[in-house]
């Protein structure tokens, strides 16, 4: 089966520095994969390559089969990839309900797409918040505001750039624990976290990045058993 994502020897670059060198994954329907490697690597840009939010140098990206490394982020937004954004960038001014219902749609023609209520059974803290300003959030609230309002749009693929970072260890658990669900759910996701051993039970295939380029790539069987790799390039 044709994959979700298939991203071939990207590059990119911030003015004449390369950050990106040569970047390849896929991801199948369905499946989850993560991005690993240490500050500076080269992920959050990987991320925002595929959004169109950096102009790609030179690779691939297909979603869906189609090209997209030439188009702008709304029409690459409108084919049904939502990201969750390092930082949440959360409306401050609006509330939880307005948050979630902003940019609501069915980009990818669920029979059973997201709604407020199921948004509200997952995260039954959102339903609490609900009338309360972005701003007065906790962040792991913030968090789970960030996925509902991303899963609203009913993307086919789902981007969460540092899934868990910042946040206490309880709340990091329910995050897992929801990533855990939508995977099961069919969801496709794309995931950066720095939390190798969490991931290993949860994700189906993880990148690793080092300086712009793939070091290692692999199933959570393999990363699971050779822990000198990402201690290596990972080094928690
Ligand atoms: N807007 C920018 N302008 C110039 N250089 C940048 C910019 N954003 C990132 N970089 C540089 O690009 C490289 C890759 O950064 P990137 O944010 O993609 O890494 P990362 O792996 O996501 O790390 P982090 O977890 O710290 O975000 C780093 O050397 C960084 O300093």
């Amino acid at each position: 089966m044709e994959p979700v994502l298939e991203v071939k020897g990207l590059q990119a670059a911030y003015g004449s520095s390369q950050v990106l060198f040569d970047v390849s994954l896929d991801i199948g329907a369905g499946a989850m994969r993560t991005l690993l490697g240490r500050n500076g690597m080269g992920k959050t840009t990987t991320v925002r390559t595929l959004l169109g939010l950096t102009p790609s140098r030179g690779g691939e990206v297909r979603f869906l089969g189609q090209r997209i490394d030439r188009l702008s982020p709304h029409r690459i937004g409108r084919l049904g990839i939502a990201v969750v954004p390092e930082g949440r960038q959360i409306f401050p001014n609006l509330s939880v309900r307005e948050n979630l219902t902003a940019f609501a749609a069915n980009r990818s023609r669920q029979a059973e797409p997201w709604t407020l209520e199921r948004i509200y059974a997952l995260f039954p803290r959102l339903r609490e918040r609900e009338r309360n300003m972005g701003n007065q959030l906790s962040g792991g609230e913030q968090q789970m505001l960030a996925i509902g309002r991303a899963l609203m749009t009913n993307p086919h693929l789902l981007i969460l750039d540092e899934a868990t970072e910042g946040l206490a260890p309880l709340i990091r658990q329910e995050i897992w624990d929801c990533l855990a669900a939508l995977r099961r759910a069919g969801q496709t996701l794309l995931v950066i976290d720095k939390y190798v051993e969490r991931l290993i039970g949860i994700a189906d295939r993880h990148t690793i990045i080092e300086r712009g380029r793939v070091a290692w790539e692999g199933s959570s069987a393999e990363l699971d058993a050779d822990p000198a790799i990402w201690q290596r390039y990972v080094g928690l």
